[in-house]
């Protein structure tokens, strides 16, 4: 499966079920959209749901944020449904929850064909099974889903996040090792901006990519964290010069402010300086 190249700061969930939220995230600045027909959704609404939001996607608006569908498990009476629905609304991806192996994704790819999935890592099987799961054909992301993680490890809910760090950082090698996407979970309150920031601020500096959220007051917050700061694409564009000049001298190993800077930094600040277009070229799609 091709990696994403596009930015995912911000991927946001939005209940299948309620038509003004699906509406107003077509003028929002998510990098992606979670369109949920699974925990979002009541039992009583899951059949409807899987009709408005074919109904929303039909209509469109969604411009080029990336558009995928999170249906229920296929142990449950919506699931097979939901994914034979999923594949014919033409989304770019098919989230199923609770993945525990990778035969979870072979037996949504028997029902619906070769297109990209993404995995919720939610569960211990899972995230010990991460490896293998990341390699899968057809996975294209890891989503963490926190709330589930925390349940099933009965753990307490800590701002630093220390009992879930094994599992997600085991996620984390097994995605890197895999070239594949990796967004991190939500955070509940979704009113303490700090508090978003400082998780959103872990999660990049342990490697995720972006981090999924549950309101639309959220989204200013991840794209800052997981965007290059100023400070960040300067010391890129300085490592670039300053390597060029000493390799232009028959020198492999600058000096930056006081640290080496060597062929693999470089490369380091390419992909800064990539990001930073990739962003910008969000604007002009
Ligand atoms: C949390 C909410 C229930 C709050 O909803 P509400 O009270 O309606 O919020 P506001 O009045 O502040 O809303 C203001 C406007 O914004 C729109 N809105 C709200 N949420 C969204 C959204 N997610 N996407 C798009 N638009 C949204 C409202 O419609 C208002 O619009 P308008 O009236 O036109 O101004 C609600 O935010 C919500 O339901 N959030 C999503 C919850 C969700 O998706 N949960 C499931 C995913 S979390 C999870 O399962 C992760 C994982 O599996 C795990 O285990 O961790
Ligand atoms: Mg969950």
């Amino acid at each position: 499966m091709p990696a994403i190249t596009r930015p995912l700061r911000s991927v946001l969930y939005i209940p299948g079920s309620k038509p003004r939220a699906l509406d107003k995230a077509r003028g929002l600045s998510a990098d992606a959209i979670i369109f949920d027909l699974e925990d979002a959704v009541i039992p009583e609404e899951k059949v409807s749901a899987r009709e408005t939001l074919g109904e929303a996607l039909k209509t469109g608006g969604y411009g080029t944020r990336m558009k995928i569908i999170r249906i229920n498990g296929l142990d449950t009476k919506w699931g097979a449904d939901d994914a034979k629905a999923a594949a014919a609304m033409g989304a770019d991806a098919i989230l199923l929850p609770k993945v525990n192996s990778p035969a979870d994704l072979e037996a949504l790819a028997e029902i619906v064909g070769d297109i990209p999935l993404w995995a919720m890592m939610e569960t211990p099987a899972g995230m010990l099974n991460a490896p293998a799961i990341a390699a899968h054909r057809l996975l294209e992301c890891m989503v963490m889903g926190t709330n589930d993680l925390a349940k099933e490890l009965q753990c307490r809910a800590r701002a630093d996040r220390l009992p879930m760090l094994t599992g997600l950082g085991l996620c984390v090698l097994a995605g890197k090792a895999h070239g594949i996407a990796l967004i991190d979970g939500v955070y509940n309150a979704f009113k303490d901006d700090e508090g978003l920031k400082l998780e959103c601020e872990q999660g990049r500096d342990m490697g995720f990519d972006g981090k999924t959220l549950i309101h639309p007051a959220q989204l200013e917050v991840a794209n800052a964290a997981f965007s290059p700061s100023e400070s960040e694409v300067d010391l890129a564009r300085r490592q670039i010069e300053a390597f060029e000049e000493c390799e232009a001298t028959g020198q492999g190993v600058a000096v930056v402010d006081g640290r080496i800077v060597e062929n693999l930094h470089v490369a380091t600040a390419r992909e800064t300086l990539a990001k930073l277009d990739a962003i910008n070229a969000l604007g002009t799609e």
